[in-house]
């Protein structure tokens, strides 16, 4: 039973910690909060395969490209776990294949995978898979954490506001999505430069897209963010253009699902209109997301599969019929923002100002 990642490592400051976990692993079980039902419900799922937990990142249990690539870790750690002992290698293999078809544009998925798999190729009998690969898992949910408190430094430098931002005023920001606790090993992308900002007391306000048709920003930002006090205000996300012209905000600050080699990045569907505004009003446009999130295999934006999802999601919630019913509709939960619109890619490995392939080069080649 190893019950170490219910709480954030015990080598950090209690400041840097939140209430808030997406996942709990128990050594042969791992527990996901549902995050359908959020905000109405707290309800925790066990798996005790890696099946279950491949159909729980298709149908968004759990979600955000670092949370589901712990996941699919911890999955496999389930596979060796569970494996009947005859033929253990296929068993695990099998799962490795589940995991990878779960979800297609997120890479930290497949980034953690080929990791589990550098370590069941070295492995000689199952008992030795059980124990490197639970290892491994923990290893890069304990990583993912500790990125998200060294990205938000990087970012608060970047933004000149790090040594406790002297005399400089609280700023007020805007975030799309939810790249918070829930979808991540703790604490955050942008939204952990957003808790950092508070921490330090220099944040006014969070303006938090709603984010059709999911809903991560009202179902889980806004959550996350009331849970921890932090000041927010939720909008809907065609208001974005309307709060910008207001001239209050500094800052858009996102998340990423895969960014490519010439800093082109892959984030929930919504984000590239919001990098267009920013640059018309003059306001700062940030990704925060670790080097797992970095793809240099790939060279641009266009190379990126984009998922579609089922076209209930707009003609329905929860049942009700928003849309006529059989109506047509196109679905793509991610879109491409062009590296020319980003000002900065923020990463625990530094920060890229203006990214492109020089840049990008420079800290990940
Ligand atoms: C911290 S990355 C979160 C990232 O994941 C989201 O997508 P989804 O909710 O569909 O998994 C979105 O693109 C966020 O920026």
């Amino acid at each position: 039973m190893n019950d170490s990642i219910k709480s954030p490592p015990s080598n950090l400051p209690p400041s840097h910690t939140t209430g808030t976990v997406a996942l709990r692993w128990h050594g042969s079980s791992l527990e996901l909060l549902d995050q359908r039902l959020l905000p109405v419900q707290e309800h925790w799922i066990t798996f005790e395969g890696a099946a279950g937990v491949a159909q729980s990142i298709r149908d968004m249990v759990v979600r955000g490209a670092p949370a589901i690539g712990i996941s699919a870790a911890y999955g496999v750690a389930l596979a060796a776990r569970h494996a009947g002992g005859g033929d253990w290698r296929a068993e695990v293999r099998q799962a490795f294949g589940e995991l990878a078809a779960s979800r297609p544009t997120a890479v930290n998925l497949f980034w953690a995978l080929q990791r589990m798999e550098r370590v069941f190729a070295c492995c000689n009998s199952l008992g030795e898979a059980q124990k490197r690969l639970e290892k491994e898992a923990v290893a890069i949910h304990q990583e993912d954490l500790a990125a998200n408190l060294a990205m938000a430094d990087h970012a608060l430098d970047a933004m000149g506001l790090s040594a406790g931002g002297g005399n400089a005023s609280p700023v007020s920001v805007l975030t799309h999505c939810n790249t918070g606790a829930l979808a991540t090993g703790g604490y955050g992308t942008a939204l952990g430069v957003i808790r950092r900002l508070h921490e330090k007391k220099l944040l006014k306000q969070v303006y938090a897209d709603e984010t059709r048709p999911w809903l991560q920003g009202s179902r889980l930002t806004a959550w996350e963010l009331v849970r921890d006090g932090i000041p927010v205000t939720l909008n809907a996300d065609g208001a974005a253009a309307a709060i910008l012209a207001a001239g209050e905000v500094r800052w858009i600050v996102v998340g990423a699902d895969r960014i490519t080699a010439n800093g082109d990045v892959a984030n929930k569907i919504g984000t590239y209109s919001l990098a267009v505004l920013a640059r018309h009003h003059k306001i700062g446009f940030m990704v925060v997301a670790p080097s797992s999130t970095v793809d240099m295999s790939l060279a641009s934006g266009a190379d990126i599969v984009i998922e579609e999802r089922d076209g209930s999601e707009l003609r329905e919630i929860r049942g009700i019929p928003l849309a006529p019913e059989g109506v047509s509709v196109f679905n793509p939960v991610f879109d491409v923002t062009p590296a020319n619109l980003i000002d900065l890619i923020v990463t625990e490995k530094g920060a890229v100002r203006n990214p492109n392939i020089t840049g990008m080069h420079k800290l990940f080649g």
